[in-house]
């Protein structure tokens, strides 16, 4: 394999479908396509954002090298003047967890979303210039999930005008809050308002917890990092805090696996040479094709439901400054369980396609083991997804119990009008074409939701105390949450095919991914479809069915659909994903790089192995 050669044009050419125009509906308009093309490319040039080093680097080299790239992009952001939008893209696009995700993610949009007006004039000037660096500190050593069992107080001094911040308890110590453990100098923290002996609840405030000096902690403030977590690198690079308040005073990558498992299996080839000639491209066994392509389709079909739920967020924003809440608590589950439903499939993913690569995606070079380590908390931060689902469940017994009551369910759960209709419903599938139907599939996701939500509903009325029998079914709840957020998921993807959608052979690509999207949900969760009577055994053998044809369609495009992704070498940072595929010699050279092959003989050797070799152990010192 040599240097400068694209060894994955032979699958490039089999192209159905213009990859340029994809590029675009992936980035979701030109403008897009060109501000995130023409930023990651800045990133990519500049060797003050290589990555490859990372995993060798001990903790606190490692944590350095987070800040002087941090600093150094803010410099970059400054010089080139870039705007907001250009700027959130340099910082993604560098690809490093930093305090700053936290500054400008959590820290400036919680004083945005709720702080008073005096506040926001005080706080926001700093923070946008970077004046003072802020995080978002509410979970605690006790509590996570449970907001409200937060134990930290603010009490109302009204002799000084003042709030003490107090942590009662150990288990009151904030934990986890990112940039707080070496960086923050102030912290939007969450704590009791108690006034006059009265608990008034969970409120946040906003905190300074450094000198803007010497950076040291203020009088009464216990602070610093929870230590190493998951994985080389990874989210290490992060100073995840812990935080004592004794009586001190106050005042918010998926796809790239993707990419990475689909081009290394046109790569790698094992077996089936016949007469010495070229051994099988391990994407070429359907069980691979099984495994990776619902993986392919569910890249697409996540993209989509973010784009709609972006307008879901605006369209609840414009709603609350009209003071319409009437959409809120409909929005709020769609997010959580969504959030919940995306996380929980790319964590899940990520293993899959680490076996996928086989042995070399266990190496570091393989850009997998990091991507793992730091993308699995996602499943905990921002909500627990289990909670999260829970809460959703809450809302569809809600909305089941109202059915009757005139109050008609709105957005993501407006099926739940048919329901009669819904529980009468049997599958009309007789070929296994019929399931390429975009309405044949939906009705049969949107019978089987809302039969499990009944079902739940149906078993919570047994019992005399609602609470009791939530805590009883919840298992059954979650089951019931993660149907209606498939479904969310599968409406969004065939609403996106109803739109004009231009480009060479885009749509007929994006429908076969489409069709393995949900064909596929619908073979994994088969039990669901059939024991809530959707479907019969024969329709569920015949979906099986058109989901291989529906493999072999997507297989000569498979290439192509991960190039549309447009992502450069260095925002992927993996050997086995390279755009080239030049894969072997790679690897081959990455090795010679570790510190461990810095000297022939390694460090220790006289110590400890010369005497095990000499028989020399009874003598030696150990
Ligand atoms: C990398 C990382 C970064 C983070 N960054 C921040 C940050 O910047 N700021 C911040 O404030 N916090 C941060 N956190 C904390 C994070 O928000 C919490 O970890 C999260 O909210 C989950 O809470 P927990 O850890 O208490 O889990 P727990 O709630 O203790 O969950 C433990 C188990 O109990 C289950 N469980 C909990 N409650 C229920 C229930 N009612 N019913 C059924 N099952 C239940 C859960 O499903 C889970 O299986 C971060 C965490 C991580 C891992």
């Amino acid at each position: 394999m040599e240097d400068g050669v694209d060894h994955l044009a032979f699958e490039r050419n089999k192209a159905q479908f213009d990859v340029e125009d994809m590029k675009i509906i992936w980035a979701g308009s030109r403008q897009d396509f060109e501000l995130s093309d023409r930023i990651s490319r800045l990133v990519a040039s500049d060797p003050a954002f290589r990555k490859d080093d990372r995993t060798t680097l001990d903790r606190k080299e490692l944590f350095k090298n987070t800040l002087r790239k941090a600093a150094y992009a803010w410099k970059r952001i400054n010089e080139l003047r870039l705007n907001e939008q250009e700027a959130y893209k340099l910082r993604s696009f560098v690809d490093q967890p930093a305090f700053t995700d936290l500054h400008w993610g959590m820290f400036v949009p919680a004083i945005q979303g709720q702080g008073t007006d005096e506040q926001q004039q005080k706080w926001l000037p700093l923070a946008y210039r970077m004046q003072i660096i802020g995080c978002y500190a509410q979970t605690e050593l006790g509590h996570g999930s449970n907001v409200q069992g937060l134990e930290t107080t603010a009490t109302f001094d009204p002799k000084t005008d003042e709030f003490v911040i107090h942590s009662p308890t150990l288990t009151s110590s904030k934990w986890w809050p990112g940039g707080l453990g070496k960086i923050s100098t102030h912290a939007v923290a969450y704590a009791r308002l108690i006034i006059g002996g009265e608990d008034h609840g969970v409120h946040g405030f906003i905190v300074q917890l450094r000198s803007l000096d010497d950076h040291l902690p203020l009088p009464g403030i216990t602070i610093g990092d929870i230590g190493m977590k998951f994985g080389n690198a990874a989210y290490n690079t992060m100073d995840n805090g812990v935080l004592r308040f004794d009586h001190g005073f106050t005042g918010y990558q998926r796809r790239k696996i993707f990419c990475i498992a689909t081009r290394y299996s046109a790569v790698r080839r094992q077996f089936g040479s016949h007469n010495g000639g070229l051994e099988t491209q391990v994407i070429d066994y359907k069980t691979q094709q099984a495994r990776l392509f619902p993986l392919l389709a569910s890249a697409y079909a996540f993209r989509f439901v973010g784009g709609w739920l972006k307008w879901l967020y605006m369209d609840v924003t414009e709603r609350l400054q009209a003071n319409d809440f009437s959409t809120l608590p409909e929005a709020h589950a769609c997010t959580a369980g969504l959030k919940s439903l995306t996380t929980t499939a790319t964590a899940d993913g990520i293993e899959e396609c680490r076996k996928l690569c086989g042995g070399h995606g266990y190496l570091c070079s393989s850009g997998l083991p990091e991507l793992f380590a730091v993308y699995v908390p996602a499943c905990t931060y921002e909500g627990d997804n289990v909670v999260l689902l829970l809460q959703v469940a809450r809302h569809l017994m809600k909305t089941v119990s109202q059915l009757g009551s005139g109050n008609k369910p709105v957005g993501t759960t407006a099926y739940m009008a048919r329901v009669e209709q819904l529980m009468q419903y049997h599958s009309d599938v007789e070929k296994a074409e019929d399931w390429l139907k975009p309405n044949v599939v939906l009705e049969a996701f949107e019978a089987r939701a809302s039969r499990m939500s009944v079902a739940c509903a149906q078993n919570l009325s047994k019992f005399a105390n609602p609470e009791e029998g939530f805590q009883e079914l919840a298992a059954d709840l979650v089951d019931a949450a993660v149907a209606h957020c498939q479904l969310i998921v599968v409406s969004k993807f065939i609403e996106k095919l109803q739109q004009d959608i231009p480009g060479k052979g885009v749509k007929k690509q994006l429908e076969v991914l489409c069709s393995i999207y949900a064909l596929f949900l619908l073979h994994k969760h088969l039990g669901d479809f059939l024991s809530t009577g959707c479907i019969n055994p024969k329709q569920g053998s015949l979906a099986s069915e058109q989901l291989r044809n529906l493999y072999s369609q997507v297989r000569p495009n498979a290439i192509a659909l991960v190039d549309a992704f447009n992502y450069t070498d260095h925002y992927l940072g993996s050997i086995l994903g390279r755009y080239d595929g030049n894969v072997y010699p790679k690897l081959y050279e990455e090795a010679w790089k570790d510190p461990l092959n810095d000297s022939v003989v390694p460090d220790g050797f006289k110590e400890y192995i010369q005497p095990m070799l000499k028989q020399q152990l009874r003598n030696a010192r150990l």
